[in-house]
């Protein structure tokens, strides 16, 4: 299997299935000189922790990250980061009556077809389990991001679940971190905790859509044509699993809009800096950061693991039905969330590295 990479300078390769002994990271490019320790990166991993509260899967996996190099005496030395996560919750019992099944929704019949093999443990490698390695990659970025750029903020919120939206104008940052569900609309997280109730009861799921911001991100990142900062950003989102749509600002809406509507006007703010009267571009235009927001939403489809039985074949190509009982998220939009962040701090962090290189001491300058 190749490609189990991603990045520029900042690099990362994610390596482990489900249920072997451990997943992990290793980042090559973390610039040396970077406080780090294995608390800072815990702190990220323990929001994207299964078993935080009935709406996500009950799997219990402490998910104690180790570092194994590339720190000494508290910081980075250059050399690579090698992140390790063990398994403790493996139960592979709970896939045995599943083992020669395709399960609808999962990459097991498109792994089998490629590979010819057919991991059954929790579907392995293609698990999502996964993307905590992505967590705890995306928390040493962070620690990186500090300090080239101490005040860039990246926030990740569910704006949908299902067919309910967030109310934009109850929007609160403050709210994101009250609620099991990271929306930043307290009205909107009372109604959706009964509605998913309902749906885990009955063992079905939903989808949901998730949006992550950066604040303060400096102007300038990424570079025309095929390295743009929105190319990387939307290949990133779309590498996490469940994800089937990514948008950068207003995205597919802006297909209905008129120029008019759309032109993020620009102004010079009171801080000789440019402003712009509205972020219709998602803070990107050319590929390159205008110093805005950076807004990316991603569609996560609802979890293929639900209890109503399923037609599916098993591998010698027989029809049959199954019914996935392992335990299951019934929104998994909710456990993407600290996915999305580390996805946007691993690419900014990314960008920034690669700009130094870009522009040398040349910097443009407006006002
Ligand atoms: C954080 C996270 C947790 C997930 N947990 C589950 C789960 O418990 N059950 C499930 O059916 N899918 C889960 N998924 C989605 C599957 O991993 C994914 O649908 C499957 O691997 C097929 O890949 P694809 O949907 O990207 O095509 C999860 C996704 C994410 C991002």
């Amino acid at each position: 299997m190749s490609i189990n990479s991603f990045g520029h300078l900042f690099r990362v390769t994610t390596w482990g299935e489900s249920h072997g002994p451990a997943i992990g990271a290793t980042v090559d490019g973390c610039p040396p000189g970077v406080a780090v320790d294995e608390a800072m990166i815990q702190h990220w991993l323990d929001r994207r922790k299964p078993g935080q509260n009935k709406y996500t899967t009950q799997r219990r996996e402490p998910d104690q990250v180790r570092i194994l190099s590339g720190v000494f005496e508290g910081i980075t030395t250059g050399t690579p980061v090698q992140l390790m996560i063990e398994n403790t919750d493996q139960r592979s019992k709970d896939y045995g009556d599943i083992k020669d099944k395709f399960r609808p929704g999962h990459a097991d019949i498109t792994y089998y077809q490629k590979y010819g093999i057919r991991d059954y443990r929790g579907g392995g490698r293609s698990s999502a389990r996964e993307t905590a390695s992505r967590v705890a990659a995306g928390g040493l970025a962070r620690e990186a991001i500090k300090t080239l750029a101490p005040d860039l903020r990246i926030t990740g919120y569910m704006v949908q679940m299902g067919p309910h939206q967030i109310d934009r104008d109850r929007f609160d940052w403050n709210q994101i971190e009250q609620n099991p569900f990271w929306v930043p609309d307290a009205n909107a997280a009372m109604k959706w905790a009964d509605y998913l109730d309902s749906l885990r009861k009955s063992g079905s799921s939903v989808g949901a859509v998730v949006e992550v911001t950066a604040r303060n991100v400096p102007p300038g990142l990424g570079a025309p044509v095929y390295g743009k900062l929105d190319t990387d950003l939307a290949a990133a989102m779309m590498s996490i699993n469940a994800v089937k749509g990514v948008e950068i600002g207003e995205g597919m809406s802006a297909a209905m809009l008129t120029g008019e509507a759309n032109a993020d006007e620009i102004f010079m703010g009171n801080d000789g800096k440019p402003a712009y009267s509205s972020n219709h571009a998602g803070g990107i235009l050319g590929g390159i950061s205008t110093g805005q927001d950076v807004v990316v939403r991603f569609a996560v489809k609802p979890t293929s693991s639900i209890l109503t039985p399923r037609k599916t074949i098993t591998k010698a190509g027989a029809e049959t039905e199954i019914i996935t009982k392992g335990r299951h998220d019934p929104c998994v939009g909710i456990r993407a969330v600290p996915v999305g962040e580390a996805m946007m701090a691993c690419v900014l962090l990314d960008h920034m590295l690669l700009h130094r290189g870009q522009v040398g001491k040349n910097r443009g300058r407006v006002g």
